[in-house]
């Protein structure tokens, strides 16, 4: 479905030290400095997949879905998306792709949500009988019958972002690009966002390319991770590899009657510590979980213990350490 091969794309950026003294000299004499946004990425997506596109701040998620998407054309390298050249045939390309962009909006502004919609359907042509019944569905499955005649700006963020979901999908494209779709979203919209990707993957067999700092929207969806940093690749494998390669790394929690002095445990970090309550990383590969709890009541009188798998988010922050992001 889509080929990324050997993609490098640099920004040119102005740089200008601070000061009236320096922002004159600038307006003769312009520096820049150039940031390797993407550097040398490929890999190769089957149709039906989803998968998490991730990595820290500045990493060049956003760049590579600007490029997959026909927005941006990248210095070297190739990129098809269903046979297409994105940033070539963009007009007969965007009829297959949808793309949402959580930061930036679709729709517009000051009209209902439903202008918008029959907007975008005249754009794409999309014929009236088929908008129809895709349009109920998705006002359907994505709640949006109270909220599609009031203007954009009257909507809350979370009503927005339905809204945008649905705004893509109006078209019925084959690829959906989600950039960060769940942010600034509470708990209860983030779910529905969530089951609603995994509904249209899964029924319609639309493929979902997705970046997120949210690893509970990759828990919830994707089953193999891209992993970039700094503009290279750096990890492309299942979540499960990820989870298996971490797995013997255990967090304990631990609760004792009041103790005043900090703990030490040999073959444990402590991560964090309170007169009463106290939270232990452990690799069991290297330390038995016995040894700690022997350590541990040999110091405090135990009143309770939990042991838990690295949730995914520390498992990633290990990932990205051993990278050094
Ligand atoms: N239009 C631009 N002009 C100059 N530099 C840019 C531009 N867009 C992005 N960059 C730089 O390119 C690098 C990658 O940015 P990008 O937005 O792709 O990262 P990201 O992984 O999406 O980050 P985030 O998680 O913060 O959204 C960053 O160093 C950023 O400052």
């Amino acid at each position: 479905m889509i080929i990324v091969k050997g993609l490098s794309k640099a920004y040119q950026v102005a740089k200008r030290s601070p000061g009236v003294k320096e922002a004159m000299k600038a307006l003769f004499k312009r520096e820049y400095k150039v940031v390797e946004a993407l550097n040398d990425i490929s890999f190769t997506i089957e149709p039906g997949e989803i998968v998490g596109y991730i990595g820290p701040n500045g990493a060049g998620k956003s760049t590579t879905i600007k490029v997959m998407s026909g927005i941006l054309v990248p210095d070297v390298g190739t990129c098809t998306v269903m046979g297409f050249t994105p940033w070539k045939d963009r007009v007969q390309y965007v009829k297959h792709i949808g793309v949402v962009f959580g930061q930036r909006s679709q729709l517009w502004w000051d009209v209902p949500v439903i202008d918008s919609f029959e907007l975008l359907r005249d754009i794409y042509k999309v014929p009236e009988q088929e908008y129809q019944s895709t349009l109920a569905l998705l006002t359907e499955t994505l709640e949006l019958q109270e909220i599609i005649h009031m203007p954009v700006r009257q909507l809350s963020l979370g009503q927005r972002m339905r809204c945008e979901i649905a705004a893509s999908l109006l078209h019925s494209p084959s690829v959906l690009f989600l950039d960060e779709p769940t942010i600034g979203l509470d708990a209860v919209s983030k779910i529905a966002v969530r089951r609603f990707i995994r509904t249209i993957n899964e029924e319609k067999g639309v493929t979902v390319i997705l970046t997120t700092h949210d690893m509970n929207d990759i828990e919830a969806l994707a089953n193999r991770i891209i992993l970039i940093g700094k503009g290279k690749l750096l990890y492309d494998g299942s979540l499960s590899a990820i989870r298996s390669q971490f797995g013997t790394l255990k967090t304990m929690t631990v609760v004792y009657s009041h103790h005043a002095e900090p703990l030490k445990v040999e073959g444990a970090v402590i991560e964090s510590w309170t007169t009463e309550r106290a939270v232990l990383s452990v690799d069991t590969a290297q330390t038995v979980i016995s040894e700690v709890l022997i350590s541990l009541s040999q110091q405090v009188e135990i009143l309770d213990v939990a042991i838990d798998t690295l949730p995914i988010e520390d498992m990633i922050i290990q990932l990205y350490k051993e990278h050094q992001l």
